[in-house]
Order: C-alpha cells, then sequence, then structure tokens
C-alpha cells in the first residue's frame, strides 16, 4: 500500500507522527511536505496528494491543515477525490464505509496528536460497505 501525505504549518508536527506511524506499519509513503513550521499556503502541498491518489499512484491520501477545512475543499476540487474531514474516530469509520473516501483530512488545531493517529489506523483499517452507498457517491461527481 502507498499513502501520499501533505499538510500545511499547522499540520507539519502531527504529520511527522503520522510518517512515523505508517512507515512503522511498513506502509510506503510519499510525503509531499511541508516539512516546516513556516507559515505556507495549504493548496500547494495538497493538490499534489490528490493527483497521487487520482492517478493511483497512492491508494489513499492523508491531509493536514489547522481546521482541516482549507486542505479537504483543495482536495475536493479533484474529480476522482473523496476527502473526508473527520474529528472524531467515528467519522472517520462512517466516511470509508459510506462513502468510500479516498483521502482523509485532519483538522490539527482541534483533535490531540493521539486521536489524529487513531483517526489514520481506523481510516487504513475500515473497508467502504457498499450497496446503497455506491449507487449514492456515483452520483457525487458535477460534469
Ligand atoms: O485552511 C485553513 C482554515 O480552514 C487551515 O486551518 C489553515 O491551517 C489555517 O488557515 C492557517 O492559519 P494561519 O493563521 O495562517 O496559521
Amino acid at each position: 500500500m502507498t499513502i501520499s501525505i501533505g499538510n500545511d504549518h499547522a499540520g507539519t508536527a502531527y504529520k511527522m507522527s503520522v510518517l512515523n506511524q505508517l512507515k512503522a506499519k511498513g506502509i510506503r509513503v510519499i510525503n509531499h511536505g511541508t516539512d516546516s513550521t513556516e507559515s505556507v499556503d495549504y493548496p500547494d502541498f495538497i493538490h499534489p496528494v490528490a493527483q497521487d491518489v487520482e492517478n493511483g499512484e497512492a491508494q489513499f491520501g492523508i491531509i493536514i491543515c489547522g481546521s482541516g477545512n482549507g486542505a479537504n475543499m483543495t482536495a475536493n476540487k479533484h474529480q476522482g477525490i473523496r476527502s473526508a474531514l473527520c474529528w472524531t474516530k467515528e467519522i472517520v469509520a462512517l466516511a470509508r464505509q459510506h462513502n468510500n473516501a479516498n483521502v482523509l483530512s485532519i483538522p490539527a488545531r482541534f483533535v490531540s496528536e493521539q486521536q489524529a493517529l487513531q483517526f489514520v489506523t481506523t481510516f487504513l483499517e475500515t473497508e467502504f460497505e457498499g450497496g446503497r452507498h455506491q449507487n449514492r457517491i456515483g452520483k457525487i461527481a458535477c460534469q
């Protein structure tokens, strides 16, 4: 499995912990940065993650910013992306079960680092349920 990850300066600390977590699991990671806490513009680091997932370079993306909103809005501009902004473990699970989310957006300034790591585990371990949900996600894309 390959995961693509990107973040702005508000997400750097959590990203580093997520990187360590994924590498400890033997997961290949594409890190688009930023690796600094210097102020940056999140779209510059989120678009490459969405592109990796869209073109099949990565199965999933993880994006992290302060509220999670900017990163999520950016990722969802990509046709093949279903990015979910999640702030509880239950919402993460539903994003996979019902929405077949392929990108997880983490609000670093509103959840703990431990929560963020748990969200990543839940995201990667939860399967899409298909069935009635498949019909619905098929209608999400606008032409
Ligand atoms: O896009 C955002 C707001 O929804 C992200 O949370 C950014 O991390 C945030 O805007 C950065 O704010 P800062 O004051 O420039 O650190």
